[in-house]
């Protein structure tokens, strides 16, 4: 069987790099072009190392990418996604992007969390916005994938069952969020600088994330009402991973059982999302390098308050891996190709 042409956009940043490492393994696909503003000329393996003779790909400009594949990744800062879109729309060519420039249905919110407008109206009606576990569904015919944020992935993940039973207070829910240093890019930043950064741990953006929109849109079309939440991001001195430890009010007669059997139910089918069993805490270094996303379950029964910790690898699950599941369904391949590898211990 031919190989599906992949090309990969912004191949240079965190993102770019991830979907390159997890294609050289995929079965199905092969790498057509990778593209740099910064190094066009320059090999990939020049700039990470640790591909040196696995892989030598040179990397071009955007329109060879765009000319030369069949898929077509955008892995750069929002805002520059929808010229690109646009031309791999009007040539019949599957675009997924890892920004946030196509996640949000409503132009207001992304003028107000993004600062930017939507130009091609057009191109945000057809785009599709996928967790592959909660909206796999809207795959079908896709041409535009919407990536979704890396928190937003493990909050939605982390919740969605609880929701959609209608046992949840909605308007309790608190979310504690930690992330990896990779979450924020490669691009310099003081609050990912070592010495700044290490030893050290801190909220920041606190109740003002820009993920707080998406988050809120993806829990109330699964709770099928308006859903706000109270979102508090940390920076954690680790490369990779995400926590998200979510808090809401369930009914007073509402027991761990019950909800575990929830949970149990929703998520039965699914490949890449773990229950954790009773007693446990999900911790991030069982998830790093994989697919995979770990949910575990705790009911404070003298507040009534449930808490879902939920970790996934920002980098994998939160960005690259979701990608290419989300391709993968969208081209009609096995779901899981290309991401079956095991988490490693340490
Ligand atoms: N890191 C993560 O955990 C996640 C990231 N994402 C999203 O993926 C996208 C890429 O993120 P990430 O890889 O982390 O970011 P990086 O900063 O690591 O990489 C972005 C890359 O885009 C390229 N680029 C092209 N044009 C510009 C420009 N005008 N300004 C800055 N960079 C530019 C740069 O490469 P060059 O100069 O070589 O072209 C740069 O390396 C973002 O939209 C991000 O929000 C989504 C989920 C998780
Ligand atoms: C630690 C850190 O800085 N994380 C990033 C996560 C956002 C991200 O990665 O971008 P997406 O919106 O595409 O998911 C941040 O808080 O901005």
């Amino acid at each position: 069987m031919n190989r599906i042409k992949v090309g990969v956009i912004g191949a240079t940043g965190y993102a770019g790099l991830e979907i390159v490492r997890l294609l050289l393994s995929h079965p199905n696909v092969e790498i057509a072009q990778i593209s740099s503003v910064s190094y066009e000329g320059k090999k990939l393996s020049e700039i990470y190392p640790q591909l040196t003779g696995i892989y030598e790909k040179v990397l071009t400009n955007d329109a060879v990418v765009v000319e030369e594949s069949q898929v077509v990744f955008a892995c750069l800062p929002h805002g520059h996604a929808e010229p690109i879109a646009k031309k791999c729309f009007d040539q019949g060519k599957l675009f997924i992007d890892m920004g946030a420039d196509f996640r949000l249905s409503k132009e207001e919110d992304y003028k107000q969390w993004y600062g930017g407008q939507y130009e091609e109206k057009g191109l945000h009606k057809a785009a599709v916005y996928c967790i592959p576990e909660l909206h796999r569904d809207r795959l079908k015919n896709a041409k535009i994938i919407a990536n979704p944020g890396c928190y937003p992935t493990s909050i939605s993940l982390g919740l969605a069952p609880v929701l959609k039973a209608g046992i949840a207070d909605v308007s309790t829910i608190v979310i504690d969020s930690k992330s990896g240093a990779t979450g924020a890019g490669r691009g310099l930043a003081l609050n990912t600088h070592y010495t700044e950064c290490n030893e050290g741990f801190s909220p920041y953006k606190v109740a003002s994330h820009r993920h707080t929109p998406e988050i809120e849109e993806v829990l109330s079309g699964i709770a099928k009402q308006e859903v706000t939440v109270t979102f508090v991001p940390h920076l954690l001195a680790v490369n990779r991973g995400i926590v998200s430890t979510m808090y809401v009010n369930v009914p007073p007669d509402a027991t761990e059982e019950t909800i575990r059997g929830l949970y149990e139910e929703f998520y039965k089918n699914e490949r890449f999302v773990k229950l954790l069993p009773a007693g446990a805490a999900a911790n991030l270094k069982n998830v790093k390098y994989s697919n995979y996303c770990h949910i575990s379950l705790h009911l404070d029964n003298r507040t009534h308050r449930l808490i879902v910790v939920c970790t996934i690898d920002n980098m994998v699950k939160g960005a690259a891996g979701q990608a290419i599941q989300n391709m993968n369904i969208a081209l009609g391949l096995e779901e899981a190709a290309g991401l079956t590898m095991v988490p490693p211990a340490f």
